[in-house]
Order: C-alpha cells, then sequence, then structure tokens
C-alpha cells in the first residue's frame, strides 16, 4: 500500500486530499503515516481516526493534551509543536501533500523531500522563499516535485513532454478576487470579511485575500518561474473571472494549449496523486455550454501593484524571494488584524524589498534553511515597523 502523509490536512486543500483519499478506498486502500494540523483538533482527530493514521500532529504545543484526548482508544500517536512536524515529515512516505499555509510549510516540506518520496506542493510559498533550495534538495535525494497548484497542475498538464524551447510563453489566469470590479477609490475601505470572499473558489482565508489583493497571482508567478524554470518574460497574467480555464501554453508556432476545469481542488490534488496515470475522479465534468461564455482582461497593475512587485523580485533574485513572502505575510496579518488598511499591503512589501535589498547577502540564493528563516524574521520585523 502507498504510504501518505498530509501536513495542513484540517485545511482547505488538505481536507479536499483528504476527502480524496476517504473516497478512494481510504484506510484499506492507503498506509496513512502522519496528518498534521493546527488549532483544528476535533477534524484533525476525526480525519486520523477515519484514515487510521499512524501519528497525528498539531502545530501548536499548548494543544497536546487536547489532542490525546479526541484520539483517545484510537491507537493514533498524538504529537504537537514544530519539532514534531518535522519529525513526522522524517517518517518515509511514498506521497506528501504539503498543503500548510505560509512559511511554516517549508521546514516540513524539506524534511519529506530529502526522504526521497513525493512531494506534491500546494504550499506556493515554499516555491516563493526557497525555490533554489527545495530544487536543490530533491535532486540529491532523488525526489520529485508535483504541482498542487490549480495554475501550475495545469501548466503541468498543458507541457506534457514537451522541451521548454517548444514553450513560447505560459499564461495563468487570475479569476481578479473580490474587488475586481470596485472603484480605485473604495479599495481602502475594504474590510477583512469583503476581502475574505472569493468569486468562485472555496479556500483558506489568507490565500482568499492574496486572491483579492492579487498576491495571490504574483506568487503564482514567481512560482511558474521557480517550478519550470520559465524566464520572467515569458509568465503572463490574464485576468479571466470565471476561473474556468487555468493556464495556458503558448507554442513557437503560434499553437496554444489550454487547461479547463470546474474550479475544485480535487482535480490538481488527485492528478498528483495519481500521476503518472489519470484515474476517474470525484469532481464534476465542465458543462460548456451552461457556462456560456468565457471572458477575458488584461491586468491592471495600479489596482494590483503585487505583480509589478514580483516581476522586481525575479529580477533581484538571491533573498527577494524569501523577503517578499515573508512581508506579504506580515502585511496580511496586520491587515486581518484591522492595523492597516486593505491598500497598505502592497506598500508595505515594497518598501521592506527595498530596505532589505541594502543589506550584505541580499543578492545570494539562501544556501539552508536556516539562511531562508534568517531572511523571513528581518522581512517581518521591517515590514511590522
Ligand atoms: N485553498 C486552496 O484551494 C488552495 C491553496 N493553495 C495553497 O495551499 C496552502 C494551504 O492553503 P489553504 O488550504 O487554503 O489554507 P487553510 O488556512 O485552509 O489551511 C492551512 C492548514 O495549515 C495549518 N496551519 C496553519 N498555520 C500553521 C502553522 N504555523 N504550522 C503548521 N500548520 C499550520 C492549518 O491548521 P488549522 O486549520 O487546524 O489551524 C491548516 O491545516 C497555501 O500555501 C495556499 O497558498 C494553493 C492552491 C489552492
Ligand atoms: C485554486 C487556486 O489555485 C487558487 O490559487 C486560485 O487560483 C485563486 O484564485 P485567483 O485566480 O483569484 O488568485
Ligand atoms: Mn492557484
Amino acid at each position: 500500500m502507498r504510504r501518505i502523509s498530509i501536513f495542513g490536512a484540517t485545511g482547505s486543500v488538505g481536507a479536499n486530499g483528504v476527502d480524496l483519499l476517504m473516497q478512494t478506498g481510504g484506510a484499506d486502500a492507503f498506509d496513512v503515516v502522519a496528518l498534521t494540523g493546527g488549532r483544528n483538533i476535533p477534524r484533525l482527530a476525526q480525519m486520523a481516526r477515519e484514515l487510521r493514521a499512524d501519528l497525528a500532529v498539531t502545530a501548536h504545543e499548548e494543544l497536546l493534551e487536547d489532542l490525546r484526548a479526541a484520539l483517545a482508544g484510537s491507537g493514533v500517536e498524538a504529537a504537537a509543536g514544530t519539532q514534531a512536524l518535522a519529525e513526522a515529515a522524517a517518517r518515509p512516505a511514498d506521497w506528501v501533500l504539503s498543503a500548510i499555509v505560509g512559511a511554516a510549510g517549508l521546514r516540513p516540506g524539506l524534511t519529506a523531500l530529502a526522504q526521497g518520496g513525493t512531494l506534491a506542493l500546494a504550499n506556493k510559498e515554499s516555491l516563493v522563499c526557497a525555490g533554489g533550495l527545495l530544487r536543490r534538495t530533491a535532486h540529491d535525494h532523488r525526489a520529485t516535485i508535483l504541482p498542487v497548484d490549480s495554475e501550475h497542475s495545469a501548466i503541468f498538464q498543458c507541457l506534457g513532454n514537451e522541451n521548454l524551447e517548444s514553450v513560447k510563453d505560459v499564461t495563468i489566469t487570475a479569476s481578479g478576487g473580490a474587488f475586481r470590479d470596485w472603484p480605485l477609490e473604495r479599495l481602502a475601505a475594504a474590510t477583512v470579511a469583503e476581502a475574505s470572499t472569493h468569486p468562485n473558489w472555496a479556500m483558506g482565508q489568507r490565500i482568499t485575500i492574496d486572491s483579492a489583493s492579487m498576491f495571490n497571482k504574483a506568487m503564482e508567478v514567481i512560482e511558474t518561474h521557480e517550478f519550470f524554470g520559465l524566464p520572467a518574460d515569458r509568465i503572463k497574467v490574464l485576468v479571466h473571472p470565471e476561473s474556468i480555464i487555468h493556464a495556458l501554453v503558448s507554442h513557437v508556432d503560434g499553437g496554444t494549449i489550454a487547461h479547463l476545469g470546474a474550479p475544485d481542488m480535487r482535480h490538481a490534488i488527485g492528478y498528483a496523486l495519481n500521476w503518472p496515470h489519470r484515474r476517474p475522479l470525484p469532481v464534476a465534468p465542465l458543462d460548456l455550454a451552461r457556462i456560456g461564455s468565457l471572458t477575458f482582461r488584461e491586468p491592471d497593475e495600479i489596482r494590483w501593484p503585487a505583480l509589478r512587485l514580483a516581476r522586481e523580485v525575479m529580477a533581484a533574485g538571491g533573498a527577494a524571494g524569501a523577503v517578499f513572502n515573508a512581508a506579504k505575510e506580515q502585511a496580511l496579518d496586520d491587515f486581518i488584524a484591522g492595523r492597516i488598511a486593505f491598500t497598505r499591503m502592497a506598500p508595505r512589501v515594497e518598501a521592506t524589498l527595498e530596505r532589505l535589498s541594502a543589506r550584505p547577502g541580499f543578492g545570494h540564493d539562501p544556501a539552508d534553511l536556516d539562511s531562508v528563516l534568517e531572511w523571513d524574521r528581518a522581512a517581518r520585523q521591517e515590514a511590522a515597523a
């Protein structure tokens, strides 16, 4: 039986992953090694019981007793804390879903890669803040990274065995998020509740707000650059309010291959789970006649300055990705806590990049996890100041 671990099982992507396992045989079909979560102990315990996991881990040490109590009599081992997450990732597994939100997903992801299995990567922050390190770790341990972010799964599927030399450019689509059609002058007063509503996808709160600010797409442009090794000038963004086309690959001969699908993450997760094969998935088929029309527009960089910042990050290289991601996480924390306005997030990130770019070593790719985490700490401090 295939050994499976899911990091961030209690979240939106993680729960879709658990749902897929349950719908395709559950504990009788998969040997579930570890499931991890954060504060949602009842959900974690229920998942671990249903999938008969060896181990369940909460990221929060103070919740260990709650987790133990919730798992009493189940035979599932309980653990808690950052170290316990890394130890869970060190347990050999054939397929690991990386679905923690934020840079907190990096250490478990790197540790899982060092075991030589397959890392199905939803945690885009890992690639943004440490793309080089992630690729080197995978290479050194003969591990495989598969994309789970919907646009990157779509590019991966469009590319097939195509050589990148025959690819003219790649386009990822953006819904435009909650404020796509708002007048610009209203944005400064946008509330957290308004920003936390996505037009098409049901996702965690942080990525939903990132979608409204277009930071999600900015991260995904960098993710495309890091994952596929495409230069920045061959990566485009197209606003597509219906979120039916997820990515398009245009070739040097003038043809374009697009990937379409209903906005359901179980397709991308299931594709990575079954790769290199395709198997039936519990995903509604696309009904284009019902949808009727698909629309597109150019992204507006006045409305969404995050897209310009992504290009600056790719041009700078080195530690810029780690700084960008951490500054964005801090600015997002501050917006959610009501400390700054929606429209102050991008200027905060830009100012942090500017200040830290003067520090020695900024131009060098962080060599190891400690170095990434050092830049991460410095950027959060600067962005909060
Ligand atoms: N949601 C989506 O459809 C998509 C998400 N992604 C990416 O996937 C990742 C997960 O997103 P999403 O599922 O929406 O996020 P959620 O917020 O829904 O879930 C996040 C998961 O991580 C856990 N978690 C939160 N903080 C920490 C921490 N510090 N340490 C360890 N675990 C933690 C949460 O635990 P708990 O809830 O128990 O506190 C939960 O299990 C992100 O990187 C996102 O960008 C990519 C494409 C699509
Ligand atoms: C499902 C997924 O992959 C998300 O990243 C989604 O694409 C977000 O939608 P936006 O296009 O609004 O950023
Ligand atoms: Mn995406």
